[in-house]
């Protein structure tokens, strides 16, 4: 269930847009955080039949330690959190300690990005308590971050109300050793870019899928451009030009038609070969100068640390100065930081 608008409400001078955050909508088990784990999949508008980003476990199990958890804080001392499938708890240890290091108290403007990782981030801060979250904003990448905030109880900011934020936690489609990133899978890339450059600190969460040296080899999909949609064939034959292999125009799964992002625009995803993708930086400018390409998700010399959740439950933590920490013990039953 969600939570009532918080005590503090009258003290807040809020924004419009900020005020549906604290509105308890009518429909109670939007989120994968908070209930969806207490309804059958059939009754859930957006459960995990439709929502691919919805948290799955590995049982259907509705008293579930982790619903527990995410209702009552102070139930993760006493109950462990259901164990997930290889790939979902290595996105749930890598995004838990990623919060764990890097969103504080002190932190008040919090930026959430898109995917299948990022729930886990979300759930993490909210056990981060009320007290700490009432003096917070959360601003998303896009609709589906957008709907995190919301159904957590969190209050919803906008990045034209908070251009400095203090930290932005995303995922990635892979980072190489010196944290370069692909990054538009859920084409969210271009509010996903603004979000991480308006952060003092840009923490990438991701399981060890994710985690490669030369960007391509594991995400082969191409480097996803988004381009304003009357101007997709002349870039699609631009970016051939420039070097691309068969670089397509993303279509809707279950909708006939291009995928049309949270800005209205197509995605394209272009392959390039490998001589070109040792050098993003350089790859990233020429794409971008392609008249029609609104953002390219290649994020270059963005990210601070990047978090992996590996397959053995441990984590790897990959910094910016290159250092690299592996096979760290995380347990995720650890009672949120206060
Ligand atoms: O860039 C993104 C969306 O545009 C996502 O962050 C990226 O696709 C990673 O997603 P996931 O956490 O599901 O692996």
């Amino acid at each position: 269930m969600r939570r009532s608008p918080p005590s503090f409400l009258p003290s807040l001078r809020l924004s419009h847009r900020s005020v549906t955050s604290l509105v308890p909508r009518t429909n109670p088990v939007r989120s994968p955080l908070s209930s969806l784990p207490s309804y059958p999949a059939a009754t859930t508008p957006l459960g995990p039949s439709h929502n691919p980003y919805a948290i799955r476990t590995m049982s259907s199990n509705s008293s579930s330690a982790a619903a527990a958890a995410n209702h009552n804080p102070s139930a993760a001392k006493s109950a462990s959190l259901k164990p997930l499938d290889p790939v979902e708890g290595a996105k749930r240890a890598a995004a838990y300690a990623a919060v764990d290091n890097h969103v504080k108290p002190q932190h008040t403007v919090i930026g959430i990005g898109s995917g299948s990782t990022v729930p886990y981030v979300v759930e993490r801060i909210a056990q981060q308590g009320e007290a700490v979250n009432a003096k917070r904003w959360f601003v998303p990448t896009g609709f589906q971050s957008r709907e995190l905030i919301i159904d957590a109880g969190l209050k919803l900011g906008d990045v034209d109300s908070f251009p400095f934020i203090d930290v932005t936690i995303d995922g990635a489609d892979e980072v190489d050793n010196a944290l370069n990133c692909i990054k538009g899978g859920g084409a969210c890339h271009l509010r996903e870019k603004v979000l991480a450059e308006a952060a003092k600190e840009f923490v990438v969460v991701a399981d060890y899928r994710k985690n490669g040296s030369l960007l391509g080899s594991k995400w082969a999909q191409g480097v996803p451009v988004e381009v304003a949609p009357f101007a997709y064939a002349k870039v699609l034959q631009n970016l051939k030009r420039l070097g691309s292999t068969n670089p397509q125009l993303r279509m809707g799964k279950a909708k006939a038609g291009p995928v049309v992002t949270d800005n209205g625009n197509f995605c394209i995803d272009a392959p390039f070969p490998e001589t070109y993708m040792r050098d993003p930086s350089d790859l990233l400018v020429r794409i971008k100068l392609i008249t029609g390409v609104v953002e390219v998700g290649l994020f270059c010399g963005i990210c601070k640390s990047a978090y992996f959740g590996n397959e053995d439950g441990t984590i790897t933590i990959k910094s910016v100065d290159g250092k690299v920490q592996e096979g760290l013990a995380f347990d995720v039953n650890t009672p949120a930081l206060k």
